[in-house]
């Protein structure tokens, strides 16, 4: 179910999950998925148990005393009736109990994120105070979930109880010769009367771990809804089709784009129109805000939009195969995240066969050789989760690397120079110079000497791309 889930995540890509929380993603990967199984491995089998044991006992009982088979019978019924009714308020309560998990989860990871902002501002203290609030929350649900746990349990021990006794009773009036009905040859003997009183508790064993093991039923309803509609987004996935994109450099067109994030937020991009010739450097500048970052994303396929097409050589992203786009594209965008390893693990992503002499190369294009040899362990050194230890523009740099080493034909460029210093960011546009010849490449930036690289420059106004004459204008208008 894991795996499904990530691959399921992976498909609807990162325009699904930046407007999820990360906490809750990962309490219903890693917890709720853990309450399917109770449900498949204890609740499953014990409803074959339940249904075939107290027929094999019936089927012993009957021939011997058929009072004592009609009391089973009677009553055999009525723990899974009280089971249901327990039961019902049992999914309601599972499913809140869930909900307050995947808040707390979600809140604790974003104060552990925030924690330097949370002390700038002294906040911390009030934070601890709502996560405690929120930890109080989900106690007092998980005990309403024990309490009807332990409440049904208690009312099927009660129901079974009651039927042994009832049956006891008769069995003893009948030995002792007090009731005349039930047995098939006269009276009840010792052995029969001892066989089906040894025989009771079994008869409803089967029935009560049915009972306890409901709640697990219950708890899997209430994770699989939240599981199911991860699933259920798919249909909002792009999941692209089976063309393969063509080789080489191709030439992007972006045809009267229509882009927003949701339907009720206006569009961030309107009837844009944009070529970028096969080996072309294009720069794409604008002030904060406007879509360009939303632009590339488009390009890249992670959002669709609404209206128009992105064609690349006149063939509709929509139509290529995913996984072989996503092989064609290099992307250097405003969060890089590295993942736990080596440096050299994280380069690698890029190229799993890359020789060493490759990843030199590429960290001395990306201007990161300066900072690998300082490190004791080069390249194999461990960077650790969200890159620590590394500063914003090493891990911007590690990007580029990583971008230099894929080779793809199409290069997508978000800020690529916007942490470096002057002297690092002379290098870096020297490295991409190369980089982007022969290469079709949309780089955003808001950086003067970026834009040198470019053969033309365009600005996003308004959800649209407006030529600017040259260069020079642009500069002067940044
Ligand atoms: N996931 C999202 N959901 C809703 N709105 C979003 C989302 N991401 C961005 N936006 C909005 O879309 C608009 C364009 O954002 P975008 O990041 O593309 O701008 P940008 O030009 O790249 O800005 P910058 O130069 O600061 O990086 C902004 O108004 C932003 O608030």
């Amino acid at each position: 179910m894991r795996v499904a889930l990530l691959s399921r995540l992976a498909e609807l890509g990162p325009s699904y999950t930046r407007n999820q929380r990360a906490g809750e993603i990962s309490s219903l990967v890693i917890e709720q998925t853990e309450a399917l199984d109770a449900f498949i491995a204890r609740y499953l089998p014990q409803m074959s148990l339940a249904a075939l044991l107290p027929l094999v006992i019936l089927a012993f009982v009957f021939p011997i005393n058929w009072v004592a088979g009609l009391v089973f019978l009677c009553t055999a019924p009525l723990i899974p009736l009280a089971m249901a009714l327990v039961g019902m308020k049992a999914a309601d309560a599972n499913r809140r109990n869930f909900k307050a998990l995947a808040l707390l989860s979600s809140y604790f990871l974003d104060v552990v994120q925030g924690l330097i902002t949370l002390k700038l501002f002294s906040k911390s203290r009030e934070q601890t105070h709502i996560i405690g609030k929120n930890a109080e929350e989900f106690r007092i649900r998980t005990m309403q979930v024990l309490r009807l746990a332990f409440l049904s349990s208690a009312v099927l021990e009660f129901f079974a109880s009651v039927s042994i006794a009832i049956l006891a009773v008769y069995l003893g009036f009948s030995f002792l010769g007090l009731i005349e009905v039930g047995s098939w040859s006269g009276g009840v003997t010792l052995y029969h009367a001892l066989f089906i009183l040894i025989l009771a508790p079994e008869f409803y064993l089967p029935l009560k771990e049915l009972g306890t093991h409901y709640h697990a039923k219950q708890e899997a309803i209430a994770a699989a809804e939240r599981l199911m509609d991860i699933f259920d987004e798919l249909d909002r996935a792009e999941t692209g089709g089976d063309q393969e994109p063509p080789t080489g450099a191709p030439t992007v067109h972006l045809s009267n784009i229509g882009f927003s994030y949701a339907a009720h937020l206006p569009p961030v991009l309107r009837n844009l129109n944009l070529t970028l010739n096969s080996g072309e450097c294009v720069a794409l500048v604008g002030p904060s805000g406007v879509g360009k970052s939303s632009l590339l994303s488009v390009l890249a396929g992670f959002d669709r939009p609404q209206e128009g097409a992105v064609l690349i050589e006149g063939i509709p992203l929509s139509a290529l195969k995913r996984s072989s786009w996503m092989k064609r594209i290099a992307l250097v965008s405003q969060h890089t995240t590295l993942f736990p390893g080596s440096i050299r693990d994280n380069l690698l992503m890029a190229r799993p066969d890359a020789t060493d002499a490759q990843l030199d190369r590429a960290c001395e294009q990306a201007a990161l050789t300066d900072v690998i040899v300082q490190l004791p362990k080069g390249l194999d050194t461990p960077v650790g989760e969200a890159g620590l230890g590394f500063s914003g523009g090493q891990i911007q740099r590690l990007s580029l690397a990583r971008a230099f080493l894929k080779d793809a034909p199409i290069v997508l460029l978000d800020e690529p120079t916007a942490s470096l210093d002057a002297e690092n960011e002379q290098k870096v546009l020297e490295s991409l110079t190369l980089l982007c010849k022969g290469r079709t490449t949309l780089l955003v930036t808001h950086r003067p000497a970026s834009m040198a690289i470019a053969d033309r420059v365009y600005r996003l106004v308004d959800g649209r791309c407006e030529a600017v004459g040259d260069v020079k204008m642009a500069k002067g208008e940044i």
